[in-house]
């Protein structure tokens, strides 16, 4: 049995007459893994996701699903995933039992309709329909019927996009619970805090390829540092080289609105950045620090931010 739960390479996948959504694309996805595909809008996250869910042909490359191929073992692969589409249409009139017990019926074996109402927390909504469901339920509801099946693998497809914060905690903690359970996810994601969260791993997309994979700690210690310090002062105040030679300072950048540091040693070039700005006489008229996130790591390695 392949210990991965996907494997993909020199994934490809052209819209004619000339988008590239797909650039020659590798994964490899552990089972019990919670992987996380991050990216901005367009980046090709969806196009991947689907093509590895067996809903979109590639244009070229190879795909395994624990260790099957959709070309061979579609039906038999079918019973083994459980998908959460970016958004899922359900029948408006159908109650949250209803809707489950649909989908149950569509696997050969799986979970009682009262212990996937159970997990994702809905059992004080069975008997309401479908479409008197908030948001996050309506979205806890489509996790339930990817679940239902007990798939190994589950693809989840910005599952908390629109969600309010309490909504989302909700779905991480069940996202969690299945972690928990040892099964294999594939998340895609826009939220930086939710991929820090969830995922064991991530693949940072950009342009239909990956620029960066690696635990999000790991990502974020080697390509950004610990701490990021922003501030604005007048362009003229203060050189770039002056503050790279600051003590504790590891990069610096100069976007649109003013100066980002990145540093190891925060209590050291706060202080030094100060004196320096003060010994100039230089106005400062913002300053913040925080604690360097994946987000970063994508202004770094692309210059520009996920949410443009
Ligand atoms: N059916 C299609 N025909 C033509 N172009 C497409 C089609 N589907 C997607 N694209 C294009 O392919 C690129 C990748 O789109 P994709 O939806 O995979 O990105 P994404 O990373 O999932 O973005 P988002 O986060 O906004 O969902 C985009 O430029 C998109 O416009």
């Amino acid at each position: 049995m392949s210990d991965l739960a996907i494997r993909c390479r020199g994934l490809v996948k052209r819209y004619p007459p000339d988008v590239v959504a797909v650039d020659g694309l590798d994964l490899e996805v552990r089972r019990g893994e919670c992987f996380g595909l991050l990216g901005p809008n367009g980046a090709g996250k969806t196009t991947t996701v689907e093509i590895l869910e067996g809903l979109l042909p590639p244009t070229a490359g190879d795909v395994e699903i624990l260790g099957a191929r959709w070309e061979r073992d579609a039906a038999h692969l079918r019973a083994r995933v459980g998908i959460t589409l970016q958004e899922t249409h359900l029948p408006e009139r159908l109650t949250v039992e209803e809707v489950v017990r649909l989908f149950r019926s569509f696997y050969p074996r799986g979970r009682s309709e009262d212990e996937v109402i159970g997990l994702v927390s809905l059992e004080e909504k069975r008997r309401a329909r479908y479409d008197r469901l908030s948001g996050g339920q309506k979205q806890r509801l489509a996790v339930a019927c990817a679940l239902v099946g007990e798939p190994e693998l589950l693809f989840l497809d910005e599952p908390t996009t629109g969600l309010d914060p309490q909504s989302r905690r909700q779905l991480w903690d069940v996202v969690s619970d299945v972690k928990r359970q040892g099964r294999s996810v594939l998340l895609t994601t826009h939220y930086m805090d939710e991929a820090e969260r969830l995922c064991d791993r991530v693949a940072i997309v950009d342009r239909g390829k990956v620029i960066a994979l690696g635990t999000p700690r790991e990502l974020i210690q080697r390509v950004v540092g610990h701490e990021v310090v922003e501030f604005e002062a007048p362009a003229d105040g203060v050189s770039e080289p002056e503050l790279r030679a600051l003590p504790g300072v590891q990069a610096v950048r100069r976007g649109a609105a003013g100066w980002a540091l990145t540093v190891d040693r925060l209590h050291l070039a706060l202080p030094a950045l100060l004196d320096r700005l003060d010994g100039r006489g230089v106005a400062l008229s913002a300053l913040s620090t925080h604690r360097a996130t994946l987000e970063d790591v994508f202004v770094a390695l692309t210059g520009r931010r996920l949410r443009d």
